[in-house]
């Protein structure tokens, strides 16, 4: 009996096909290479309907229609049927059915079947699974596939393969070059096949996901620790290791330099603004890396051609790296394709590495005089409790890489002491430069040739630890030819100025006068090199002065500009420059970080260009 939902849908299968939004893969390889083994399961696990092009034609010849004898003697003859044919037959197929999602099997075989489904229908496919499949094996199946199909001999079977080689497979090409082939390796026994035919058609999350680019070459994943499963035991560590998870396995990683000699791939990571909404979906915490080759660009409009992806379930806290367990959900079958994986919408951003998160980490707990007190006596235990970091802790908890891990702390002047990489406080740095200084005058050293033992054995007897002294030395000086150390006129006067306008704005003729005085008298200060350090503010008719570091403002440019433009509502170039050049955002020039983040005008065409908040 027909019930109402039935006529329901027969009034619906009346529209035409354009009207209805329908849902097709085409389901291509050569024959026997198991599509039709593989539909019959997409069908019960993903609410497909199948129509296969061969089994619509065999069932035209036995209706009996006029085109019957033609049909059949071009299948006998392993020839392609007219597209004509074939694209009514299945235009109808769809059209009657109450489903919306197709599988197309054995079609578009060659250009023609192609271009003539395009045009009749309008209908793009979402992708096109591909079955890749030796032709020994698909001769020895398709001979004993016993299902008394006239074109399972030898002699057509060879021409079928010939057919296939010179009019399908350019259809295949035609789609990789669009990114829309869903590679599979069909040779694998029927159950393997269907993993990988599993992991493309489970849909991830139906909504939009950001990714995040941490423009780090994938030399920083470490797989070798605490492998869930037995097989990966075996199995290699880095690159290796990710690139031969099985699907529905996981291994946890880190960054790490062992990866190995991957550094055509990138790892990418989610947006922390999604992050909420991620750690509250109750199905479960996840996380989703891309791997991709370093060449492909990224754009920040179009979906980029993902390399491979992977989804990550994490144990407990999204934000961190470390710990991480990964699960592959999706095969290597893609790599190479895909633009646009059609449950999932993407969107990826290349971003800078994140070392602000590394300021923030080190600055919870700057190394101060009392830790050189106590840092013999400090046991493994309080070390636990005081938030130290030691490289592999950064390595896990930054996302950068080795390399740009290594200049990061370097920016911040860290030092790594008894094994933790600590800020030292600069109060305490004062007081050490200072004891350089002081002596140097007592015992008549020059600032441009200071012998380094000489200066750590000095400083160490007025109570600094050795690796503070050589620090000292690093910070404000540099190393040269001969071995002796030079101070670096620089970076020991802006280092007094900082100390100066820690108390807050000073008069100008103020902060001269006590600058000069603070300087040692080898070295001559100007106040140009405090660009980037201090802003100056008119008051009336005096000028004062006060502190606004480039390396205290965030590295991210959304915040830098709106931080910038905070302290001051206008900028001209020669005074913003200089908090902007350290600025990278990849993919975006000088000229496009100022047009995405400011609104540049100028008064009178030769007056100077002000930037003010968008
Ligand atoms: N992965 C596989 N391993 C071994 N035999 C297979 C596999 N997939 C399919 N077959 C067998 O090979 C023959 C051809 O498979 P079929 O699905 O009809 O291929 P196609 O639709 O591509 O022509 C069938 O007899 C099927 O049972
Ligand atoms: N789009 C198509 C599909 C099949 N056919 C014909 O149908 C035959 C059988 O195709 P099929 O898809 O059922 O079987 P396999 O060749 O994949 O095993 C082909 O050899 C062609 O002669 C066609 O003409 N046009």
């Amino acid at each position: 009996m027909e019930t109402a939902i039935d006529s329901a849908n027969k009034e619906a299968n009346g529209i035409s096909l354009s009207e209805k939004k329908v849902t097709v893969v085409f389901v291509l390889g050569g024959p026997g290479s198991g599509k039709g083994t593989q539909c019959a399961n997409i069908v019960q696990h993903f609410g497909f309907t199948h129509l296969s092009a061969g089994d619509l034609l065999r069932a035209e010849i036995k209706s009996g229609s006029e085109n019957g004898t033609m049909i059949q003697n071009m299948i006998k003859d392993g020839k392609i049927v007219p597209s004509e044919v074939t694209v009514k037959l299945l235009q109808r197929a769809m059209q009657d059915s109450s489903n919306d999602k197709f599988l197309i099997d054995g079609f578009p075989r060659n250009e023609e079947n192609r271009a003539a489904f395009e045009s009749v229908t309008g209908i793009d496919p979402e992708f096109v699974l591909f079955f890749e499949c030796p032709e020994e094996e698909m001769e020895r199946r398709l001979l004993s596939r016993n299902q008394g199909r006239e074109d399972d001999n030898i002699d057509t079977v060879r021409k079928r393969f010939k057919v296939y080689m010179e009019s399908s497979l350019p259809v295949i090409e035609y789609y990789i070059a669009k990114g829309k082939v869903r590679k599979i390796e069909a040779a694998k026994p029927v159950k393997e096949v269907f993993e990988a035919v599993k992991t493309i058609f489970t849909p991830l999350k139906e909504k939009e996901l950001y990714l995040i680019d941490c423009k780090k070459p994938v030399e920083l994943i470490e797989a070798a620790m605490e492998m869930e499963t037995e097989q990966q035991l075996s199995t290699c560590r880095g690159a290796e290791a990710v690139l031969n998870l099985q699907p529905a396995s996981s291994v946890s990683i880190a960054y790490h330099s062992l990866f190995g000699p991957h550094d055509d791939l990138v790892l990418l990571e989610l947006d922390e603004k999604l992050l909420p909404d991620v750690l509250h979906n109750s199905l479960m915490k996840m996380q989703f890396f891309v791997l991709r080759p370093k060449h492909m660009p990224l754009s920040m409009s179009e979906p980029p051609t993902l390399y491979c992806l992977y989804r990550l379930q994490i144990n407990h806290c999204c934000v961190e790296m470390h710990k991480i367990l990964m699960r592959k959900i999706v095969s290597r079958n893609w790599w190479h394709q895909s633009s646009k994986w059609h449950l999932v919408s993407w969107k990826l951003f290349e971003v800078a590495p994140r070392i602000d998160r590394l300021k923030m980490l080190l600055s919870e707990n700057p190394y101060r005089f009392d830790d050189a007190l106590m840092s013999e006596e400090l046991d493994e235990m309080e070390k636990n409790n005081t938030r130290l970091y030691s490289w592999s802790d950064l390595i896990d908890k930054v996302q950068a890489s080795a390399d740009e891990l290594r200049s990061g702390l370097q920016a911040l002047s860290a030092v790594e002491i008894d094994g933790y990489w600590r800020i030292v406080d600069e109060n305490y740095m004062d007081g050490i430069l200072n004891m350089l200084l002081h002596n140097s005058v007592l015992n008549d050293w020059s600032l441009n040739g200071l012998n380094e033992a000489e200066v750590v054995g000095v400083l160490q007897s007025d109570g600094f630890p050795c690796e503070i002294a050589h620090h000292c030395l690093q910070v404000y000086g540099s190393k040269m030819d001969d071995g002796m150390w030079r101070l670096d006129e620089k970076r020991v006067c802006i280092h007094f100025a900082r100390g100066i306008l820690r108390g807050g704005k000073i008069r100008m003729d103020n902060f001269m006068v006590e600058w000069m005085r603070k300087i040692p008298e080898e070295m001559q200060a100007s106040f140009d090199m405090l660009t980037g350090e201090v802003l100056t503010e008119k008051l009336g008719i005096e000028t004062w002065v006060y502190a606004f570091s480039v390396s205290s403002l965030p590295s991210a440019p959304a915040e830098r500009f709106s931080m910038l433009f905070r302290e001051r509502p206008k900028w001209e170039w020669k005074d913003l420059q200089p908090y902007i050049r350290d600025l990278s955002v990849p993919g975006l020039s000088s000229e496009g970080l100022l047009l995405k983040y400011t609104r540049r005008t100028q008064p009178t065409p030769d007056a100077e260009p002000v930037f003010s908040a968008r």
